[in-house]
């Protein structure tokens, strides 16, 4: 599975983190920055993520910023993408069993280490259970696709 992974500087050191568990457990992971702990701007990263897994060139994508909040909304702003925010295990599940989310978003302010990685682990290894899920999901492109009509 190829991860597409992307921070600003308040989200570095735990991209690095699970970057690093990532590649060890043998997943190809495509960094799109940011690449130190200068200041930059969450969207520029955000964006960058998404669209590797928009465009089929990412399965998934990891996304990190200070809270995980202003970047999981600039994910979310690229269409395709279901973005989910997470901080428990059990979120990170049902994101992937109800949500089918395809990209993670998480603070690197807000959760320590082990949790981060607990996490991951979860969301990479939990199924999309479809079913009346993937009704209510074909809804959300529905208006995706509405909308880019105009
Ligand atoms: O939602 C936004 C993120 O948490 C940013 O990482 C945060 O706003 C950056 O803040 P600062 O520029 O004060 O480091």
């Amino acid at each position: 599975m190829r991860i597409a992974m992307a921070s600003d500087h308040g989200g570095f050191e735990l991209k690095e983190i699970v970057k690093e568990y990532l590649v060890g457990q043998g997943y190809e992971v495509k960094d799109m920055g940011t690449y130190n702990t200068e200041s930059v701007d969450y969207p520029d990263y955000g964006l960058k993520a998404a669209y590797e897994v928009a465009s089929g060139r990412a399965e998934r994508g990891i996304v990190i910023c200070g809270t995980g909040i202003g970047i999981s909304i600039s994910a979310n702003k690229v269409r395709g993408i279901r973005c989910a925010l997470c901080h428990d295990v059990y979120s990170a599940e049902m994101t992937r069993a109800h949500n089918d989310s395809n990209v993670l978003a998480m603070g690197g302010r807000v959760v320590g280490r082990d949790l981060a990685l607990r996490i991951v682990q979860a969301w990479i290894h939990s199924d999309f259970e479809g079913g009346r899920h993937a009704r209510r999901i074909d809804k959300i492109t529905e208006y995706e696709n509405n909308v880019e009509k105009g």
